[in-house]
């Protein structure tokens, strides 16, 4: 007998440009599962901290902005976008300074545990393949499926 969660979850962890999220894509795809880039959701928080004036060293202030990230990752034509507070911003935020940003505010604590509980609510049926390097330890370490 093996035991799955009600809602099985497979996060896939590596480093910068393995080719993780490529691959998190594909099953994602394949299985017909939820698929969540925890990765953009540190990018869109760097990215509404630029559009709302919040410096990057305001920790309470970025922790209230993750809390409360307006996004949306629908699949239009085939192509995944990435939506912050109605504007397409898939482009925005995947410039190299984007990807600086996010690292600066990747690094606070609250910002961390602001986007814990929204990283969780994307785990539903019929599954979820989570794409990032604390999926399996942080966010869903019960997963049955953990992929180095
Ligand atoms: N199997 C592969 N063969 C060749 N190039 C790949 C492969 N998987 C991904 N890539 C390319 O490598 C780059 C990084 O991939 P990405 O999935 O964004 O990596 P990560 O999520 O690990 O940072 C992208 O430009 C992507 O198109
Ligand atoms: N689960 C995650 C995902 C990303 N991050 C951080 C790491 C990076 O600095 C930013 C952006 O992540 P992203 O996956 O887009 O970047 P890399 O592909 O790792 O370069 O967020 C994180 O701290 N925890």
């Amino acid at each position: 007998m093996i035991a799955l969660p009600q809602f099985p979850c497979s996060p896939s962890m590596n480093y910068g440009g393995a080719g993780k999220g490529t691959i998190s894509g594909l099953v994602a795809e394949r299985l017909g599962w939820h698929l969540l880039d925890s990765g953009a959701l540190y990018r869109l928080t760097a990215q509404a901290a630029l559009k709302h004036s919040v410096a990057v060293d305001d920790e309470a202030g970025l922790a209230r902005l993750a809390e409360q990230l307006d996004v949306a990752f629908p699949v239009e034509e085939g192509q995944p976008r990435t939506f912050l507070e109605g504007e397409d911003v898939g482009q925005q935020i995947r410039t190299e300074q984007a990807g600086e940003r996010a690292s600066q505010v990747a690094a606070l604590p609250a910002v961390r545990q602001a986007l814990l509980q929204r990283q969780r609510d994307f785990c539903q049926a019929p599954g979820l393949v989570a794409d990032g390097r604390d999926m399996g330890t942080v966010v869903f370490p019960d997963a049955p499926l953990k992929i180095f």
